[in-house]
């Protein structure tokens, strides 16, 4: 299979460098708009394949669209980042823009692409590609959700001291500072609801954590972060390519699932070879469906702005 990765800055490299190393495909196009930047990122991460020992081809392009084609699964990373202060919905106004034209793009040349949305506001540029790609919806993801509960497994590690593998956890509703929903009844240390270890005010903070976690980054870097996003971009990919039906939060058209119409926003679903298989339509408790359809009406209110 040929993945394209469009976007060849922080998170864009490092998604393409890590479906390389895991050799999800038999070549991987890199692009971005600024010359030769795709390229020299390719040739460098191409110098890596005797060292780290894989196969996979890369191509770099400077917005040569020809070389995407006939690609499976296209990442979408290009757009602005945010800085310290700002909150992912004040992108909208540039990224909106490069996101439609940018799938306008892929789609000429790759039409049977599983499109995965990643530029920031997630939600929302999902939405925009649902609303102006004509493309079934099951081949729409945003990814988020995977990478806001490796980091809410993380902080529950950390408060934990134990190995982050030991934690099955997830986060839902919107990937955004204030819209995202740590699940804190159900996360669980192999099977033992954390409940029995951390107290209340513990999970409350962890969960608090969690939400603020890519702008904890954003201030202690400067720019938004990369290794986790990249890799949480990669397991989703693999879900696809090796069709291994892992269930993910990921952002995706709902149709009527938690209580929600017309709007994409994070949920459990089934990943396999045709993107999004099902959504897990687990019931919530009052106050968990309260909060989640509080994440609807934010993200419904950033995607009017369209
Ligand atoms: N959904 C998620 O979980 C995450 C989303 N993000 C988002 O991903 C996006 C990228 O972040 P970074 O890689 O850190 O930014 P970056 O600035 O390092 O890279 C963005 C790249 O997009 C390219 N670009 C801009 N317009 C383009 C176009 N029309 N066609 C092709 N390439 C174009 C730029 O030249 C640049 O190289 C941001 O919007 C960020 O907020 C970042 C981390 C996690
Ligand atoms: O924080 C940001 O702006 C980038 C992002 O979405 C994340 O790292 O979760």
């Amino acid at each position: 299979m040929k993945i394209t990765v469009v976007g060849a800055g922080a998170v864009g490299a490092t998604c393409a460098d890590n479906i390389m190393r895991r050799e999800l495909a038999e070549e991987v196009v890199l692009l971005d708009i600024k010359e030769g930047l795709a390229e020299g990122k390719a040739l460098d991460m191409f110098q890596t394949a005797t060292l780290c020992g894989f196969d996979t081809k890369i191509t770099g392009s400077t917005n040569d669209y020809t070389k995407t084609a006939g690609s499976g699964v296209v990442v979408i990373t290009s757009g602005i980042p945010r800085k310290p202060g700002m909150t992912r919905e004040e992108l909208i106004g540039t990224n909106a823009n490069i996101v439609k034209g940018v799938t306008e793009s892929i789609l000429q040349h790759s039409p049977d692409a599983i499109i995965i949305i990643v530029s920031n506001p997630m939600d929302t540029m999902t939405q925009l590609t649902l609303q102006t790609s004509g493309l079934p919806k099951n081949r729409i993801i945003g990814m988020g959700g995977i990478l806001d509960s490796a980091r809410f497994k993380t902080y529950l590690s950390m408060a934990l001291d134990c190995p982050p593998n030991d934690i099955h956890a997830t986060v839902i509703g919107g990937h955004g500072d204030t819209t995202m929903i740590p699940l804190t009844r159900l996360a669980t240390r192999n099977g033992v609801p954390v409940s029995q270890f951390l107290d209340e005010a513990t999970l409350q903070k962890v969960a608090a954590d969690t939400m603020v976690g890519g702008a904890t980054l954003t201030k202690l870097i400067g720019t938004s972060a990369w290794y986790a996003p990249g890799a949480a971009v990669a397991e989703l990919v693999e879900s696809i390519v090796r069709d291994q039906k892992h269930i993910f939060p990921c952002c995706v058209a709902l149709n009527g699932e938690y209580g929600q119409s017309d709007i994409c926003l994070g949920v459990p679903v089934v990943i396999g070879k045709d993107g999004w298989e099902q959504i897990i339509d687990y019931k919530l408790t009052d106050d968990e469906q309260a909060t989640f359809n509080k994440s609807a009406e934010a993200v419904r209110s950033m995607n009017s702005v369209l």
